[in-house]
């Protein structure tokens, strides 16, 4: 399916923010690594939340749910033998999952989306599992990816972060459950670094001990440790209302989201920061926030690695501030859904954005004048790029359509009803 934006000059309305994808993915799967029942509430309702979904049911979590909540009756550290798993698009849920495989003889990660997933690199989770003991076979570190396990070792674990903060999160989840004491050491860089932080809080709430260095670089996990069984309440999710908050941020608007914890450990939570520095007038108060947007915004600088999944909506908004605009320290945004600097940006280019790329920065020239449109986008498989080109078709002079904008839904199934809800004029079309 593919959607038409049509300019629209103004967004009204009030809505609830998407629950968060990230702790969803965290909570169903601590949930999972549990002996007894735990209660999911509030849970994300998107593509790569049924993916985690399917595959915990797949490797023995039994499930049962209303609109409200899933409740989830673990398999500890005794995952059913399942032979192959589809994690459909969702990184996160493979890389998490790998870990959580290596307790079992052999299961194959399948590759459903060659375009997508299926390109993103592996390696350095490969290696550390292999480093355990686990035998590992793969596409040249990509899907599809089998993994042969039993019994992994813990002890010294060294993994790097620099292309993904996944892999280390997938170790921590996997630590507590061996039988030796662990002490992961992260090498290189740790992107996404913030992440991390709704890692530790997710295990913590579980009962999970677990000592973090000040810098997140070194952890000591002792093993044979049980995840409890809790009940889990599932914020707001900021990555997902970064795109209406800068859709809210171009035009003229009054716009309110809910559901936004000031005090979120969510990187993504800086876009309330980011959107303020480029004079946007919002406030943020009681976990709502309020835009009252007049389409003007000031250029700025900033380190998108603070809210790596937020960062492509801020782009979108700073392509019509008055100024030039740095987005630095962003190269992991290369193996995400697509290459999110080089795809993203020709995209914005068709649409009329004045906009440069360096191995780890997105510069955009912004053009408060607005853009000319008129044009087809290939969405890349990526529910931001979708997002944002969104934003860019509210304030371009002609009408864009975005190709395959479906695939929104792999986060925010309801994204373009919310905005249209706003007053957007958006469209689905064969
Ligand atoms: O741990 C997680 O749930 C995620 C970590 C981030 O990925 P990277 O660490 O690869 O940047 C983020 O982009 C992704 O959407 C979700
Ligand atoms: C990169 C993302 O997800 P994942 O890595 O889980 O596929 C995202 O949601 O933007």
């Amino acid at each position: 399916m593919d959607m038409i934006v049509t300019p629209t000059g103004k967004l009204q309305g009030e809505i609830q923010a998407l629950s968060s994808k990230n702790y969803t993915t965290r909570y169903l799967l601590v949930a999972a690594l549990a002996e007894g029942t735990s209660t999911i509430l509030y849970p994300a309702h998107s593509e790569d939340s049924d993916a985690i979904r399917r595959c915990i049911r797949d490797l023995g979590a039994i499930i049962e749910e209303d609109e409200e909540k899933i409740v989830i009756t673990g398999f500890g550290r005794h995952p059913f033998p399942a032979k192959q798993l589809n994690v459909g698009n969702a990184g996160a849920v493979l890389r998490f999952l790998m870990s959580i495989a290596s307790f079992l003889p052999e299961v194959t990660f399948v590759n459903t989306y060659p375009q997508s997933l299926g390109k993103r690199p592996h390696d350095d989770l490969i290696a550390a599992l292999q480093s355990m003991g686990v035998e590992v076979d793969h596409n040249n570190g990509r899907l599809p990816i089998t993994i042969r396990g039993g019994k992994p070792r813990g002890g010294k674990i060294q993994v790097s972060g620099s292309v993904s903060s996944q892999f280390l999160s997938s170790l921590l989840f996997l630590a507590p459950l061996l039988d030796e004491d662990s002490e992961i050491e992260v090498l290189n860089d740790l992107k996404s670094k913030v992440v991390i932080g709704q890692t530790l809080e997710v295990m913590r709430q579980a009962g999970i001990v677990v000592e973090a260095s000040d810098d997140l670089m070194r952890y000591k996990v002792p093993g044979r440790q049980k995840y409890l069984a809790q009940t889990y309440t599932v914020q707001g999710d900021y990555p997902g209302s970064a795109a209406i908050l800068a859709a809210a941020a171009v035009t003229e608007s009054d716009v309110t989201v809910h559901r936004l914890y000031e005090n979120s450990k969510q990187g993504e939570r800086a876009v309330v920061d980011v959107l303020r520095a480029m004079n946007v007038k919002l406030t943020h108060e009681n976990a709502i926030v309020h835009v009252q947007g007049n389409g003007k915004l000031a250029a700025g600088e900033f380190d998108g690695d603070e809210f790596t999944d937020g960062v492509l909506a801020m782009v979108a908004a700073a392509v019509f501030a008055e100024g030039t605009s740095r987005f630095y320290n962003v190269e992991n945004l290369r193996y995400k859904e697509c290459d999110r600097i080089t795809d993203y940006l020709a995209e914005l280019r068709k649409a009329g954005a004045n906009v440069e790329e360096k191995r780890d920065e997105i510069i955009v020239h912004g053009r408060p004048e607005g853009v000319e449109g008129g044009v087809e986008i290939d969405a890349h498989f990526d529910h931001r790029v979708i997002m944002a080109l969104t934003i860019v078709g509210l304030r371009s002079k002609q009408p864009i359509r975005i190709k395959e904008a479906h695939h929104v839904a792999k986060s925010y199934p309801n994204f373009f009803d919310h905005l249209s809800s706003l007053g957007a004029k958006v469209e689905w079309v064969k």
